[in-house]
């Protein structure tokens, strides 16, 4: 393949649907969809040109998907200009968001991508008086939930929104009883044939294309608010030995976030805010939050095996042997009785011997922390040491094992929890939001 080339993009704003649409040098269109409920959509002059710069940044975004199949040397765009302001946010989330791609297959993709651009636009996107309202993008997991009460605690208009048709993830945004949104995206369905003949394939940035795809239908719903749910932790990735730091996790990271935060803002609408609520704290603050209520317990899962377009489903809610079952179960144990804890996994993770290896990564014990959405090493480091200490877990198999072969060779200095709790002050928390938010975190 020579050129990948973002072909065209298309919104119906009878129908909500929109077209995006790509090709490998003079091969098949290959068209994604993305489907706004809650047309028609009536916009006047300066909503409808503002969306138009939404939906080229989603076809920008978005057309990272089928760009890894093949990683050509060339990239067109033919059917509108972009800026070189554009053009570098581009640059960085296709070279950090394929990060875990590129370390995966051997790929040096550094100086590869170059997305084609005129001159910098002068003119900043005006303000358009969207409506006090939040689109809370909805996981599945705990930290979306942690957000939602947040919001709900502060009294703040929300509609919990999603994308695609996760059965768990309708589950957890009917049981919050709020206002609801299933946003629907199809792939290009030859993507699928070109990984079964053996194209390029691993991660993308799956949260910078959410992200995009939930600033078009804020747009076009004239809300100004779109709440993502990503921790500090989220910004710190796996050290690789001889080839430094790979984040699976690129675009929940801060780096994305406040590239992407800022350019929505001065490119696309003066008073769309794009934001994680819980960018001030770590996976275990996190943790701790979610402990507030029992609401969820039945309902909500961050085992990433329920989430899979494709292929097959976890026989219960956590499959209970990947990285994020073993993650969240020990996050959420030095907060939780244990009987709730175990009760909502059906089982105890902590005291089954054959999770060893998965708690040594999580631990950056002779291994480095997986590539998954799970805390840093010290977080999981503090949790353990603080089990060994407590009666009811200290004798479980992997508790026991981590006191007796891991806890000696480590700086007891930096095992406590209290300084990981500590809240933060970097993130795109609307000043009007944000005292009343840390009081609610830090109670
Ligand atoms: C559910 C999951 O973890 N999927 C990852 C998995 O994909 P798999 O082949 O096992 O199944 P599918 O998800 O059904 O995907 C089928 C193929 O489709 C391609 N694809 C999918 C979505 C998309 O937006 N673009 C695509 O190109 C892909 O080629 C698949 O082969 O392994 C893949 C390769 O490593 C991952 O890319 C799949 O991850 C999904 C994109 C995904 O939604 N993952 C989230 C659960 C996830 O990892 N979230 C991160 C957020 C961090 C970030 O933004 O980067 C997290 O929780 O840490
Ligand atoms: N299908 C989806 N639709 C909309 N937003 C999503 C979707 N999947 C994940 N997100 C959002 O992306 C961000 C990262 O997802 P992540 O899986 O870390 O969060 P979560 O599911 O809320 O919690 P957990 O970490 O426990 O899985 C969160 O803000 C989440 O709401």
């Amino acid at each position: 393949m020579k050129a990948f080339r973002f072909v065209r993009c298309e919104l119906d704003a009878a129908t909500g649907v929109a077209r995006l649409v790509y090709a490998f040098d003079d091969g098949p269109e290959l068209v994604e969809t993305i489907t706004i409920p809650g047309a028609p959509f009536a916009l006047d002059a300066a909503r409808a040109a503002a969306v138009q710069r939404a939906l080229q940044l989603l076809h920008l975004i978005t057309g990272v998907s089928y760009y890894k199949a093949a990683v050509p040397g060339e990239i067109r765009i033919e059917s509108y200009t972009i800026d070189a302001e554009t053009a570098a946010l581009l640059e960085s989330v296709y070279l950090h968001g394929l990060g875990e791609f590129a370390y995966r297959n051997g790929l040096n993709l550094h100086g590869r991508i170059r997305f084609p651009h005129g001159a910098d636009a002068d003119a900043a996107a005006p303000a358009l008086g969207l409506r006090e309202h939040a689109l809370v993008a909805i996981g599945g997991g705990k930290d979306s939930l942690v957000s939602i009460e947040a919001l709900r605690a502060l009294g703040i208009d929300q509609t919990v929104t999603w994308i695609g048709g996760s059965q768990l993830i309708k589950a957890c945004a009917e049981r919050t009883g709020l206002p609801t949104l299933n946003l629907g995206r199809a792939l290009a369905p030859q993507l699928f044939d070109y990984n079964r003949e053996g194209a390029w394939n691993g991660h993308i940035p799956v949260t910078a294309v959410n992200s995009a795809i939930l600033v078009l239908a804020a747009l076009l719903h004239g809300v100004d608010q779109v709440v993502f749910s990503n921790e500090r932790s989220a910004s710190y990735g796996s050290l690789i030995e001889g080839t430094g730091e790979v984040n699976h996790q690129w675009s929940k990271g801060w780096a994305f976030e406040s590239a992407f935060g800022d350019y929505v803002e001065k490119h696309v609408a003066a008073d769309l805010h794009y934001y994680s609520l819980l960018r001030p704290l770590s996976e275990l603050a996190v943790a701790r939050q979610f402990t507030r209520t029992d609401r969820y317990d039945a309902h909500f899962s961050s085992c990433n095996r329920n989430f899979h377009i494709l292929g097959e489903r976890p026989a219960n809610r956590w499959c209970g042997v990947c990285p994020k079952c073993h993650f969240v179960f020990l996050a959420l144990a030095p907060f939780m009785p244990k009987p709730r804890l175990v009760g909502i996994f059906g089982r105890n993770l902590l005291d089954d011997p054959a999770q060893t290896g998965g708690y040594d990564a999580l631990l950056e014990f002779q291994d480095h922390k997986p590539f998954e959405c799970v805390g840093e090493g010290k977080e999981s480091r503090a949790a353990m040491a603080a089990l060994a200490a407590r009666p009811e877990w200290r004798e479980d198999e992997l508790v026991k094992r981590f006191a007796r072969e891991i806890l000696p060779q480590l700086d007891a200095t930096e095992l406590a929890i209290a300084p990981l709790l500590v809240i933060d002050e970097e993130h795109r928390i609307p000043a009007k939001l944000w005292d009343r938010l840390r009081a609610h975190l830090a109670a």
